[in-house]
């Protein structure tokens, strides 16, 4: 039975990711969480790999946040990032595991890409500055993939995921993503028959988003594909593959949807003082949809079963 080490086990996509591979049960999976092992201890990186050797890595550990939190901690966001990424991809090289994956980000694309984004859109442009410290660290990440590759004949692998959402999503309502942030907002403005629901910036910039059962299903999809497959539709300095619906819709737009599954009925208005970030990140997701992977679940479909997972979860949810 192989062994297989999951990294950020308790987050939205790493837990997703776990119940996708017990449900399969076919493996070992090794977890530890955050105050267990923190990944951006090189030391205690180093001793937990060599002493547990696992045959696969799931990179799912990361500093996560929405804009706001993005803009607020980038030194968090650059050095936390960057450490996880090093420590996790060197010392399971060092260990000996031959195949890794892991997630990076759209925002790794540049502010003005032609859209939708391809994957050789990567560093031919500016990133866009409210998220440059991180998309830095998630670039860094698929760079030591393909140099251990190239240097050393391992397998790792790399997903750049769309925006996510879903179950077991940080409902905070500043350091959030936006689907959540509005979901928590919307949802309590119901409650409290307010009129008016206020989102940030113009409304107008547009994102692509996909639920988090579509990106373990994607991420187990990449993991499994054989070595030949991967290597035929990647290239050893341009390795990593997009994961999304390939369809965007406006801010203004995902809040109506949102308002609607949260029974709101007031005003939505606008906040022009918050920033809104890249204007358009739409993935182009041929690569992945070549290989023989499409994602299932519609938005308006992923945003009730997340507003009834939220409702079930009042009690504990992060954030
Ligand atoms: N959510 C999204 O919209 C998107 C996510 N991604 C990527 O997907 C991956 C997963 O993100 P997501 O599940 O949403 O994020 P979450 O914040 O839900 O989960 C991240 C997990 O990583 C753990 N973690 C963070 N820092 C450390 C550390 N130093 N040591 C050990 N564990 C740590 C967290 O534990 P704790 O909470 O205890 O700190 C948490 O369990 C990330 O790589 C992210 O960049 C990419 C695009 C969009
Ligand atoms: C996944 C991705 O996530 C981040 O980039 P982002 O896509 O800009 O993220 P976001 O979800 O926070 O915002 C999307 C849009 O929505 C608008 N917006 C409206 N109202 C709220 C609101 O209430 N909260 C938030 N967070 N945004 C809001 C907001 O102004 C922006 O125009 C980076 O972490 C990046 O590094 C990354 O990888």
């Amino acid at each position: 039975m192989q062994k297989i080490y999951l990294a950020g086990h308790r987050g939205m996509v790493g837990g997703a990711i776990l119940r996708k591979l017990q449900a399969r049960g076919n493996a070992q999976i090794i977890t530890r969480t955050h105050a267990e092992l923190d990944l951006t201890d090189q030391s205690a990186v180093r001793d937990f790999m060599q002493a547990e050797k696992p045959d696969i890595v799931i990179l799912a550990a990361a500093k996560v946040g929405g804009i706001h939190a993005n803009n607020t901690y980038p030194a968090d966001f650059i050095y936390e990032n960057l450490m996880i990424a090093s420590n996790v991809i060197h010392q399971a090289y060092a260990a000996g595991v031959t195949r890794l994956l892991q997630l990076g980000s759209s925002c790794i694309y540049p502010r003005d890409a032609a859209q939708p984004m391809r994957e050789d859109a990567l560093l031919t442009g500016t990133l866009e500055p409210t998220n440059e410290p991180y998309a830095v660290a998630k670039i860094a990440g698929i760079k030591l993939c393909e140099s251990y590759n190239r240097q050393h004949g391992v397998d790792y692998r790399s997903v750049m995921p769309t925006n996510l959402y879903g179950p077991g999503d940080n409902f905070h309502p500043e350091n959030s993503h936006v689907l959540p942030a509005l979901m928590r907002r919307f949802h309590e403005a119901a409650q409290q028959n307010r009129d008016e629901v206020v989102i940030w910036g113009s409304g107008t910039p547009r994102r692509e988003f996909l639920h988090v059962d579509d990106m373990a299903t994607a991420s187990l999809f990449v993991l499994d594909l054989p070595k030949a497959d991967y290597d035929a539709n990647t290239d050893p300095m341009l390795s990593h593959i997009n994961v999304g619906t390939g369809a965007d819709i406006s801010i203004l737009e995902l809040a109506q949807a949102v308002a609607k599954v949260t029974g709101f009925q007031g005003r939505i208005t606008t906040d022009p003082s918050k920033p809104d970030g890249t204007l358009r990140k739409l993935m182009d997701v041929g690569r992945l949809a070549k290989m023989g992977w499409r994602a299932q679940i519609n938005l308006e479909d992923g945003i009730t079963e997340t507003y009834q997972w939220y409702l079930a979860n009042l009690e504990n949810l992060r954030g």
